[in-house]
């Protein structure tokens, strides 16, 4: 006699399932029992589900660790940027102005611009704020930032950046910080996030990039003219502060 089908099959639990499930599993463990009877092992560490776990305690602890700090401005740039350096001195200027003008300062918490714009926020008696990312080689947070929260996984890290800030400040940079550029001003083409002013500070080093987004990019029809309003040039910290602080970081500042 063939098995009759529905729900009086053998191959199906009558008891209810979590999550998903396969027809034809074998039935007769529990949870509990396969938790308790698995002999001790790292291995399962290692698996995908477990890394699931792990990226959702990294949302789970950034936003706890993020979810007071009020009105802040992310800055980005060259993790190589070395002290004395022009653009050094511009990204302590950023952050020292940031923090004048009322509002929290977060960086990669690294090296270069990102320790420039911690040191001046920090130096200014701010919230000066490092989200560190696990690399493959020792690097920690540099010594400037007050409030450090450590990442292993980009992604979790980068939603951070635009989540609890309310604008971007671009100081020259490599493949990092055209990442977290570009990444933002996706967002903002999207319409995922509104009111986001991403201002890019000394136009003599971005114009070369903004130039081929126009002449290449909107020509051959790949952009709109319209996603260059995205973006803003400044060549002092003082103009790129205050193109930021006119968008809602400015508005939240103003509303105390
Ligand atoms: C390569 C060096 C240090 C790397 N350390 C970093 N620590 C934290 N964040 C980093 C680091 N490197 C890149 N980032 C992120 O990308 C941006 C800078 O990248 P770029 O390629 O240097 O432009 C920066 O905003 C960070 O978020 C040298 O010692």
């Amino acid at each position: 006699m063939s098995a009759p089908t529905g729900s009086s099959s053998p191959l199906r639990s009558k008891k209810p399932r979590f999550g998903s499930w396969r027809k034809g599993a074998a039935v007769g463990s529990t949870a509990d029992s396969r938790l308790l009877d698995t002999p001790p092992s790292s291995d399962f560490t290692h698996t995908d589900p477990w890394r699931v776990m792990r990226i959702q305690s990294e949302f789970v602890q950034g936003f706890d660790s993020l979810a007071e700090i009020g009105p802040a401005i992310s800055v980005f740039g060259s993790a190589r940027t070395k002290p004395g350096t022009r653009h050094y001195e511009m990204g302590v200027e950023v952050g020292r102005r940031l923090v004048e003008a009322g509002v929290a300062v977060i960086t990669g918490g690294g090296p270069g611009s990102m320790e420039a714009a911690n040191k001046g926020a920090f130096e200014a008696d701010g919230l000066s704020i490092g989200l560190g990312i696990e690399l493959p080689f020792e690097q920690g947070m540099n010594q400037w930032v007050g409030l450090g929260v450590d990442f292993r996984y980009f992604f979790a890290r980068k939603t951070m950046f635009v989540k609890y800030a309310q604008g971007f400040v671009v100081l020259p940079g490599g493949l990092g910080t055209l990442d977290e550029l570009f990444e933002a001003m996706v967002l903002v083409q999207t319409s995922k996030v509104t009111q986001f002013p991403i201002v890019l500070v000394d136009s003599a080093f971005w114009s070369p990039l903004v130039a081929w987004i126009k002449d290449t990019m909107v020509e051959q029809g790949l952009v709109s003219p319209g996603d260059l309003d995205i973006i803003a040039l400044a060549d002092t910290p003082e103009e790129a502060v205050a193109l930021v602080m006119a968008g809602e970081a400015g508005n939240k500042v103003a509303a105390g």
